[in-house]
């Protein structure tokens, strides 16, 4: 007879159970016995999540041991726990392996600087050829990718495709330049899964006729061969006439602006429908949901109600974040997923941004001769406030023999779309332009943005300087200042210098403005001296003998009629100009010659 055999004879009818037990003695046994799950060990350096679920696995073993100690007084006891504990081995491994991969996934994400709120996120992928295996994406979206030249994905894509492709609604925030296109373009052309004639399916939003062209050719060379059929908005008066009930079936994408769609819409009856839209995507988010006088709120509020399928997703993607966007998408979405990018409300590190005070509004332009003097690398962006100030900047520049022009909301669409290409084409050097520029245009190397005038509020800054340094080139960024623009300063400072520029320490330390000051300057730029190096006596006669022909001009027109003013309201700063007469003003280039 054992000593097992001695202690069942004597405890022969005695009950135990948990409370008979000394607890503390049991306890402290099983915390001194080589613990058998030897993860808590392993991962003790793991970060917050890893600790958590080490500390609920310690005390599942805990119990388990509890248990183990208790059957003890059974018979069958050695049996039953033989099982038991090759499951308990095999779960644990199991929870070994899952800890190593989120270790792994959490390091990538850090490493790529890509965060993520929201339940159950897929997973990032980490080459285009991993969507073939795990999401089904078509060989030939894949395809499309290598032939535009994007042999891996950049970060926001990495995230925000495969969540995409789990049919979730997302907020993205990804740096200026980043490819943010791509990561919404590529899953919406997945999900379609190729043409269906049932009308739009996916609809993109973008706050100006030029990023909605520059989306919608993105589009096309992506979905090549696909058999999808995307459209862009170009003229409204044009698509009232092709989208008769029959002929809008065809088309399975549309790209547009705001203010094309709400007067399509509001026609009776309404020219477009939106009953088939799964996938509403709202790029420069932040714009186009911006609130206040002259914002896109109310269009998108109802190109959003015209969405009204129950398999709606909506996809919210911006270099810029803020607070109200946030607000909306967590109240308004269902399963939203957000992404940011790098550091939000950040400058792209890849350029090099410089802040020059000029003393005063004649001491910009001597500043901008002083730097086409010293060399300028073309092509250069430049930014001014207000489309007067671009034709001001135009007029001046055109007489230095700077290859120049100009693009603002009263030219003309044939002419902005020709100021366009020809920048592109490398035929303009130097162009001139106003907030209409400032969001989402990628012109290809553009080497340098001139700030002319102070950028209105920190996001504009952002964007704006984001038109160079993009996809990883370099870029560099010059802002002119004057003692008009001290409130906005200290901000963009402060963005300089977290994205590793050098500004002076007095910038930094600057008082803060109001938020009311803020608000007036976000709304109304100060009001400047006018761009001109002729004295202004010259000036107001030339003007005066320009005002009166002009006048009798517009004698001999009518005014134009509501479909063309939809044609011409891609921003807000157009929108005001409405309710003006059209001005038509032509800019005589015999004059242009190249840099020397
Ligand atoms: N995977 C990739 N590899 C290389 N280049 C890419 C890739 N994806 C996109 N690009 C290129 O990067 C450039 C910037 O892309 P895109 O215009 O989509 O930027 P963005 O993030 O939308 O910028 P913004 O905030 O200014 O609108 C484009 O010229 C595009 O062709």
């Amino acid at each position: 007879m054992d000593a097992h055999d001695i202690f069942k004879k004597l405890t022969r009818g005695v009950y135990f159970s948990r409370k008979n037990v000394n607890n503390n003695a049991l306890k402290k046994e099983v915390i001194e016995a080589p613990v058998q799950n030897d993860l808590a060990a392993e991962f003790s350096q793991s970060d917050e999540e890893g600790n958590d679920s080490d500390v609920e696995q310690a005390s599942e073993a805990e119990s388990e041991e509890d248990t183990a100690k208790f059957s003890y007084i059974n018979d069958d006891a050695t049996k039953s726990t033989e099982p038991k504990k090759k499951k308990k081995k095999l779960n644990d491994l199991e929870a070994k392996r899952k800890l190593l991969e989120q270790e792994e996934l959490n390091h990538f994400r850090n490493v790529q600087r890509i965060s993520v709120t929201g339940k159950r996120v897929a997973d990032p992928i980490r080459t285009f050829d991993e969507l073939g295996e795990k999401y089904k994406v078509p060989d030939k979206l894949v395809e499309n990718l290598a032939v535009c030249g994007y042999p891996l994905p950049t970060p926001i894509q990495m995230q925000a495709v495969p969540i995409m492709l789990q049919g979730r609604s997302l907020m993205a925030c990804a740096p200026t330049g980043s490819g943010k296109t791509v990561a919404f373009l590529l899953p919406v052309l997945r999900d379609l899964k190729g043409p269906q004639r049932k009308g739009f399916r996916a609809m993109i939003l973008a706050p100006t006729r030029e990023l909605a062209q520059q989306i919608y050719r993105e589009c096309l060379r992506l979905s090549e061969k696909t058999g999808l059929k995307i459209h862009l908005i170009n003229k409204v008066s044009q698509a009232e006439q092709k989208f008769g009930e029959k002929s809008s079936k065809k088309y399975d994408i549309l790209v547009s602006t705001p203010n094309r769609i709400c007067y399509l819409l509001s026609r009776d009856p309404p020219v477009l429908d939106f009953s088939q839209i799964e996938w509403f995507i709202v790029d420069e988010a932040d714009k186009l949901m911006e609130e206040g006088a002259n914002s896109f709120k109310e269009q998108f509020d109802q190109i959003l109600g015209a969405c009204t399928s129950s398999s709606r997703k909506v996809a919210l993607f911006s270099a810029t974040y803020t607070v109200p966007v946030a607000k909306w998408a967590i109240r308004n979405l269902k399963g939203l997923v957000r992404v940011t990018v790098g550091e939000r409300n950040a400058a792209t590190d890849t350029v090099q941004q410089d802040l020059l005070f000029v003393g005063s509004e004649s001491g910009k332009l001597l500043a901008f001769r002083d730097l086409v003097r010293g060399g300028l690398q073309p092509p250069v962006l430049v930014f001014v406030q207000s489309k007067d100030r671009a034709k001001q900047l135009f007029s001046e520049l055109i007489y230095d023999g700077i290859n120049v022009d100009v693009i603002h909301a009263d030219r003309t669409q044939k002419q902005r779309d020709n100021v366009v290409k020809a920048f592109r084409e490398g035929k303009i050097w130097v162009l001139i332009c106003t907030e209409l520029m400032g969001r989402g245009i990628d012109f290809k190397g553009v080497n340098l943005v001139v700030n002319y005038d102070f950028p209105p509020t920190p996001i504009s800054y952002i964007h704006r300087i984001g038109r160079t340094g993009r996809a990883g080139r370099p870029g560099r960024a010059i802002t002119y200042f004057t003692q008009d623009d001290t409130p906005n300063l200290r901000s963009i400072a402060h963005i300089i210098k977290n994205s590793g520029g050098k500004v002076p320490d007095f910038m930094l330390t600057l008082k803060k403005p109001k938020k009311s000051e803020r608000k007036n300057l976000a709304k109304r730029a100060p009001e400047r001296e006018d761009i001109l190096t002729v004295p202004k006596f010259q000036m107001k006669r030339k003007e005066k003998l320009k005002k009166m022909e002009e006048l009798k001009k517009r004698k001999g027109k009518g005014e134009k009629g509501s479909a063309d003013k939809a044609e011409n309201v891609d921003d807000p700063v157009i929108s005001t100009t409405m309710k003006k007469k059209p001005k038509k003003k032509t800019f005589s280039k015999k004059n242009k010659k190249p840099l020397a």
